[in-house]
């Protein structure tokens, strides 16, 4: 990768494929965006057009939307925008498109939750030896593609990789910086969307922005606990895809891990509060708790999110849980 206009694939064209792909675009590349639905791809394709997850949102005439997985093979580098849990799947897919030693940046946020492995680990088992990144960061879709000023964080091990697509990707109102702890800037993404359901419960039960503050601080500790414990780096997890991500995501009912836990607080089923959306904290959160046990790392809130997805709690019986916690000295 060099500084001069690439060919950007992206591979998921919902909200944040989109956005990024918009992103990608003004930022002076080409981008070739793939969808997984031919009729998508075709009505994407129309003068005009405006995008079905973006509203009003027009691609840039720069990207060119397809459904032809092999679109992307020429692509000088692939940003993986599909749910965490088809990682599996789109990676192996990919990889027979692409060559070996094209980069694969995974934007989506979750741990694969059958076999409890970071995505990265995913992606590294399915195209071993390849070029891997991670784009995270406190980003709504929208925001990007309104064009409001945005920062986030790309990481991939080689350094010289990681700012060669941080500066292909930057442009006026995305800003990305770049980092080599691939594992710190997956776990931020990953953990603290669980940590949002519980803000959002927290803001549907009416218990305060006290509470809510606290929620913040005390879920930064366990976020950071558990990413020493995997081997991401404290400074990773201080910046733009750890706290940065993790109070966006627990101020903003915009959030669709926030809104869900608001639905949960407000009484709804856990089957119901999701809406039909992406809420990608619950599909995370036993796997998070899953590895933090095996660490021996305490993640109280996670927990208990965990034990109210899986229906072994009520919200009543969570708060009390993280409220009667024996007296402690704050770490
Ligand atoms: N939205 C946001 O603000 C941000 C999202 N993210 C992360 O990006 C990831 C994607 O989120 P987002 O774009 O919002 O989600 P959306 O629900 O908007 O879009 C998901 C996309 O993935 C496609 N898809 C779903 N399942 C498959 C599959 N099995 N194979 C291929 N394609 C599939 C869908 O296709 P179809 O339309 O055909 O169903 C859809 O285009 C998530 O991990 C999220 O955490 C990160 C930062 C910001
Ligand atoms: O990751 C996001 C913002 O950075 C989007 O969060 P939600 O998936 O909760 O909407």
């Amino acid at each position: 990768m060099t500084a001069q206009a690439q060919t950007i694939g992206i591979a998921g064209a919902g909200a944040w494929g989109t956005a990024l792909a918009n992103a990608a675009a003004i930022a002076g590349n080409d981008v070739v965006l793939w969808m997984r639905s031919p009729e998508h791809a075709a009505a994407l394709a129309q003068p005009r057009a405006t995008d079905r997850c973006l509203p009003g949102v027009r691609l840039h005439a720069r990207t060119r939307p397809t459904a032809a997985l092999a679109d992307l093979a020429s692509a000088h580098a692939v940003l993986l925008v599909t749910p965490a849990q088809t990682t599996r799947e789109m990676a192996a897919a990919l990889g027979v498109v692409l060559p070996a030693a094209t980069p694969l940046v995974l934007c989506a946020k979750g741990i694969e939750r059958d076999s409890r492995a970071f995505l990265c680990d995913v992606v590294e088992t399915v195209r071993p030896g390849a070029p891997i990144g991670v784009l995270s960061g406190p980003s709504f879709a929208d925001d990007v593609a309104r064009g409001l000023p945005t920062a986030v964080t790309l990481a991939c091990r080689d350094a010289a990789l990681a700012e060669a697509l941080a500066t292909a990707l930057s442009g006026p109102t995305l800003r990305v910086y770049h980092r080599t702890d691939l594992r710190g800037v997956e776990i931020g993404g990953a953990a603290k969307n669980v940590l949002a359901i519980a803000c959002g419960a927290v803001a549907g039960k009416g218990l305060g922005e006290s509470a809510k503050a606290a929620l913040i601080a005390r879920g930064f500790a366990e976020l950071l606990r558990f990413a020493r414990a995997y081997g991401g780096e404290a400074e990773t997890l201080m910046g733009l895809s750890g706290l940065g991500d993790l109070v966006l995501t627990c101020s903003s009912a915009h959030s669709r891990n926030f809104a869900f836990g608001q639905r949960l607080g407000q009484g709804m089923s856990v089957t119901d509060a999701a809406g039909g959306k992406l809420v990608e904290g619950a599909a995370t959160a036993s796997a998070l708790v899953a590895l933090a046990k095996a660490k021996n790392v305490d993640m109280p809130i996670a927990e208990a999110v965990e034990q109210v997805l899986s229906g072994a709690w009520s919200l009543d019986q969570a708060v009390d849980a993280l409220m009667n916690r024996p007296v402690k000295s704050e770490h």
